[in-house]
């Protein structure tokens, strides 16, 4: 997605949500600064592995099912494997390591930062709500891409994207993808304890910022196969994994 196209998106969810854009500038500047400082953990996008074949994982009710029928069905070699924050978890409980984590900080952050150890590539999002989760995590984290939802600054990224799920599509896109399969993408109203790692349930149902997000993350990815040169199948949506 472009700049400009994008900018219409932030305006409409600065809008719906409420967010000050001037927080989410700051939380920006703070990233972009302690990337310029620490020169030695940042990577740029032809850095982050790629192939044209990609699955990414979002943290939705279905994730532990799919990531056991992709494991059955699929040689998961072939994918480039990015996970959506929380989803992080589900992966490393099934024995898999993601080539990238999507993030804003806000998951199992003892998983991502293992994953990252063990490997994976971390793009790391700043906003307005999440300055305080940069300052205690960044020192602890390596191979590190910035992304911001704000015009870009320095050496931060937007190629587009709002939640995780999202944002991870479309750097998909921008990494070349032409076949995207999406776990774990359920959307609607129900979220599980790999999103909101202090739940005490299994599943809850969404409060009402949850739900919007959610509805923002599903309008963005059909915006994505509208628009955009790539094939992408919802598991969600599949009758079955080999049909
Ligand atoms: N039912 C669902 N519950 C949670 N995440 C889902 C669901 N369906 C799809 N997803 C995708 O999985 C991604 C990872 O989930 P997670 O809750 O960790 O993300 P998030 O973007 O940080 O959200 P939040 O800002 O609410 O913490 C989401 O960004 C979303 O795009
Ligand atoms: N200001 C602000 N921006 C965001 C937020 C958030 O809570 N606040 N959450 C996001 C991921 O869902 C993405 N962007
Ligand atoms: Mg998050």
């Amino acid at each position: 997605m472009d700049l400009k196209t994008w900018i219409g998106w932030y305006e409409r969810i600065l809008e719906d949500f409420k967010f000050d854009p001037i927080a989410d500038m700051e939380a920006a500047e703070y990233l972009n600064d302690f990337l310029k400082k620490h020169e030695n953990m940042k990577v740029d996008m032809d850095d982050l592995p790629h192939s044209d074949k990609f699955i990414i994982f979002g943290a939705g009710p279905s994730i532990k099912k799919h990531l056991k029928l992709l494991k059955e069905d699929f040689d998961l070699r072939v994918f480039t494997l990015i996970a959506a924050d929380g989803a992080t978890s589900a992966l490393l409980e099934e024995s898999i390591l993601p080539d990238i984590i999507v993030t804003d900080l806000d998951g199992s952050m003892d998983d991502i930062i293992r994953a990252n150890k063990a490997g994976s590539f971390i793009v790391v999002h700043a906003h307005g709500n999440n300055l305080e989760k940069l300052k205690a995590y960044l020192p602890k984290l390596r191979n590190i891409l910035g992304t911001t939802q704000t015009p870009p600054i320095g050496d931060l990224h937007n190629f587009g994207g709002f939640t995780d799920g999202d944002r991870s599509v479309f750097l998909a896109v921008e990494l070349g993808a032409k076949l995207i399969i999406l776990a774990g993408m359920d959307f609607g109203d129900i979220i599980t304890r790999y999103s909101r790692p202090q739940i005490s349930e299994k599943m809850e149902k969404a409060d009402e910022v949850k739900r919007l997000k959610l509805e923002y993350a599903k309008k963005l990815i059909d915006w994505i196969m509208e628009n955009e040169d790539v094939k992408i199948y919802n598991l969600i949506e599949a009758k079955s994994l080999k049909g």
